[in-house]
């Protein structure tokens, strides 16, 4: 079953939550269900990038082309990969290589192969995002993923986030819980001023989360990648 993809690269670091640091190359798929209003990614979804149909071996190959030998480790991103089936085979091929895979989706629409990913973030959308968050779907993800390797990753912007995120930690107090900051300049070049902006909400995020006696177990982290890199794609 073939899978739209927007773009393969990589190898570079997860900048991100659970396994930040990590070693790992990029499969970004095209399409979501959601439209946040601070996506960083709107390429995927709102008609001005161009993807491509592949079958999951093509993917492979493609990772193979372009990462070689240097890497062990692929993250499935979009977009909402979750929308996809195909990407069950891509999975299965991934491990066949002895790749482990990672995942990234908002935990809005399940797919049975969630269950056979290595390492699984979840990132519900706080109210700044203008998405609506399905509490009962999003109980499932959890029910479902009990004793797997799966986190949740709440990406705050404001005040009402964060008590958005309190909720959710108080929710499912077993779950890797992980706060990130918010990027409100996804298009700027300027990345003197978008690290110096990005490092300041940091030190909000960490005032905020040092005061909650609900965030006692909360990990609290920027992009990293967006430090290093900037707003740059393929990254
Ligand atoms: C582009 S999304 C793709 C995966 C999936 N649709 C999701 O949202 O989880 C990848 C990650 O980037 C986060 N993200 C998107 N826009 C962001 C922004 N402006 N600042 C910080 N994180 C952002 C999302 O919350 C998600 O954790
Ligand atoms: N380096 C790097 N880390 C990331 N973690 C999550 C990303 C994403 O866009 O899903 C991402 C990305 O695009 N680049
Ligand atoms: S769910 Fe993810 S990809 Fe979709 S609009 Fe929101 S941040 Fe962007
Ligand atoms: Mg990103």
């Amino acid at each position: 079953m073939k899978i739209p993809v927007m773009e393969v690269f990589g190898p570079t670091i997860q900048g991100e939550g659970m396994v930040m640091g990590q070693k790992t190359m990029f499969v970004r798929t095209a399409g979501c269900d959601y439209s946040c209003s601070w996506c960083d990614s709107k390429f995927t979804w709102d008609g001005t990038g161009k993807s491509k149909a592949m079958k999951p071996a093509e993917i492979i190959e493609e990772l193979e082309r372009i990462g070689g030998h240097a890497f062990s480790h692929v993250t499935i991103s979009g977009g909402n990969p979750a929308l996809h089936k195909g990407i069950g085979e891509l999975v299965e091929l991934c491990h066949e290589q002895e790749w482990k895979v990672g995942i990234e989706t908002q935990a809005s629409i399940w797919q049975d192969w969630l269950t056979e990913i290595d390492d699984i973030t979840l990132s519900p959308k706080p109210p700044s995002s203008g998405m609506k968050t399905d509490f009962e779907k999003l109980d499932l993800f959890i029910r479902n993923l009990t004793g797997r390797n799966a986190s949740l990753k709440v990406v705050i912007f404001d005040e009402n986030d964060f008590a958005y995120a309190e909720n959710l930690h108080l929710r499912y107090p077993d779950v890797p819980f992980f706060l990130q900051v918010g990027n409100d300049d996804s298009a700027t070049s300027d990345n003197t001023r978008l690290v110096s902006n990005l490092l300041e909400c940091y030190e909000w995020l960490v005032n905020l989360t040092v005061q909650s006696s609900i965030m006692n177990n909360a990990k609290v982290l920027p992009q990293l990648h967006t430090l290093v890199w900037g707003n740059k794609r393929g990254v």
